[in-house]
């Protein structure tokens, strides 16, 4: 395809080198179901290659100072900033999210980099009191070393600045693995990266179509500390397990099956606000987009019709085109768990209010179902599309047991005025996160992750760097 943006590129990058001369993939862009470039489709030995590479850069990059590093990424801030729209335009392009938020996700993106290169400069260590007087006990921040990132389609930018920014700043050196359906904005701003001064080798970028094998590699290389993954909890497992054989640290942000409750005195409204929010950012395909909607019996008729007609304002189509909040599901899979789950909620006795089938291509109606039964598949798997599931419940103590109802225990929300109930089902939550009151609840300086099936570790905020750091503690006899 010809085009304009001369941020697009296909060749993945090692050691400040693109690579090409390969076999190739294209990217699809499910919009249109064009190809957009093809891509490079590394060897096993490219991937030795890169490991090799940020090896050696480590011994470099470690050494440099914090301010050396502050400055770095502060340029890449400013260059990811500059570049806003070729890059919102190649987000929307390969990941199908409207241009609109394809931009907020730029600057969501880029605000991961100006925060870890503040965090930076505050790797404390502490100062234990020894309980004799023969000793000095302290601690220090060390980076882990050579660190490993796989990134999921959803979010082309940002879950690639969240790993790589506070590995760099923290002194790692990177081997990033972007989602083969998205690799052209982890290949662009890692291009931007090293015109903003990164030393070569610190961030290498590798592409293919084979991602268990890249992923086997990366995780049972003993030159690898550190693994980072965004995506499913199926392969969110199998890389604990490969990870398991070189005992590296590891953080994984997996599924989510977020409930969304709607006590009988909430503000209304304001929780339609917050639904729509949460559940169509990125067409419902995030892992903290709400799941189940959990509603009050007394106001249950009244958010069903006043969602069902917030929907109705919604525009679906090309993310490029004006106007549009809803873009296509990212591939086929993605379409047909949607279809699956809302016809198994109908089979089961869910009543289609709204929508409930595709339009066309990748396209599917957003859609609201009342009274899904609680053995439905929504109820219990992430559905990561554009439906709105109502579920009915009628005390505190049932909406609190029905949320935690799930292995997953990724984010949750909650709406109520009255302050000790929030106080209260705040804390009764199995969740990582919980929005009360406020459906967008991702910012750079808050802790993201999840608690049970839905990860380890957190990221973003003032934890997000320790996850690249190990503890030194030095005792001095005196
Ligand atoms: N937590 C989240 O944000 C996400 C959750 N999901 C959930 O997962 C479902 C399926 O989506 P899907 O795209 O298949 O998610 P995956 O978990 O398969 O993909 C996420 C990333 O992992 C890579 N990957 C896939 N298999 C392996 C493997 N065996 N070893 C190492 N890396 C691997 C992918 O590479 P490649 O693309 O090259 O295969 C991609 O980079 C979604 O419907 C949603 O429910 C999906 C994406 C993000
Ligand atoms: O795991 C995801 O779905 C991406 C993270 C979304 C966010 O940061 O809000």
């Amino acid at each position: 395809m010809k085009t304009r943006n001369k941020l697009i590129n296909g060749a993945a990058f090692i050691n400040g080198e693109p690579i090409t001369g390969r076999k190739t993939f294209d990217v699809i862009n499910p919009a249109t179901g064009e190809a957009i470039i093809s891509v490079t489709d590394l060897t096993a030995k490219d991937i030795e290659q890169a490991i090799d590479s940020a090896e050696e850069a480590w011994i470099s990059w470690k050494a440099t100072s914090i301010a050396e590093r502050s400055t770095v990424l502060k340029k890449w801030y400013d260059l990811l900033i500059k570049h806003t729209e070729e890059i919102a335009e190649i987000i929307t392009m390969e990941s199908g999210k409207p241009l609109e938020e394809s931009r907020i996700e730029v600057n969501y993106g880029a605000s991961f980099v100006s925060w870890f290169a503040e965090e930076t400069y505050r790797a404390y260590g502490d100062h234990i009191p020894s309980p004799t007087n023969d000793k000095q006990i302290v601690t220090l921040r060390q980076p882990v070393g050579v660190s490993a990132a796989i990134t999921p389609w959803n979010f082309p930018l940002a879950m690639v600045t969240r790993k790589v920014a506070p590995a760099l700043a923290a002194g790692c050196t990177v081997v990033l693995k972007p989602a083969s359906q998205t690799p052209l904005t982890a290949i662009a701003v890692a291009r931007l990266a090293v015109e903003a001064g990164l030393p070569k080798g610190v961030l290498n970028v590798v592409t293919g179509k084979d991602s268990a094998g890249i992923g086997k590699l990366l995780c049972t290389s003993p030159a690898i500390r550190k693994i980072s993954f965004t995506g499913s909890t199926a392969v969110g497992k199998t890389l604990m397990q490969q990870a398991a054989s070189t005992i590296k640290k590891i953080s994984l942000e997996l599924g989510g099956n977020a409930p969304f409750i709607v006590f009988d005195d909430a503000n209304i409204e304001l929780a339609v606000q917050g639904a729509i929010a949460s559940k169509f950012r990125n067409s419902g395909q995030t892992c903290v987009a709400v799941n189940r909607f959990l509603v009050q019996d007394a106001i249950y008729e009244k958010f069903a019709q006043r969602i069902s007609e917030a929907i109705a304002d919604l525009k679906v189509g090309n993310g490029l085109e004006k106007g549009v909040k809803v873009g296509p599901l990212i591939n086929q899979n993605g379409l047909k768990k949607v279809e699956d789950h809302v016809q198994d909620a109908v089979k089961k006795g869910a009543i289609v209010l709204t929508g409930g089938k595709p339009i066309a291509n990748l396209f599917f109606e957003p859609t609201v179902l009342s009274d899904v039964p609680l053995n439905a598949k929504i109820a219990h798997e992430e559905t990561f599309g554009p439906i709105v599931s109502l579920f009915r419940f009628k005390t505190e103590q049932e909406a609190i047991n029905l949320a935690n109802n799930t292995e997953f225990g990724l984010a949750a929300y909650f709406y109520s005025e009255n302050v000790k109930r929030c106080w209260r089902v705040a804390e009764a939550l199995e969740a990582g996160m919980v929005g009360i009151n406020e459906g967008a609840i991702s910012t750079a300086v808050a802790p993201f992750g999840g608690i049970k099936e839905s990860g380890l570790g957190r990221e973003g905020s003032k934890y997000g760097l320790e996850e690249y750091m190990e503890i030194k503690y030095l005792c001095f006899g005196v």
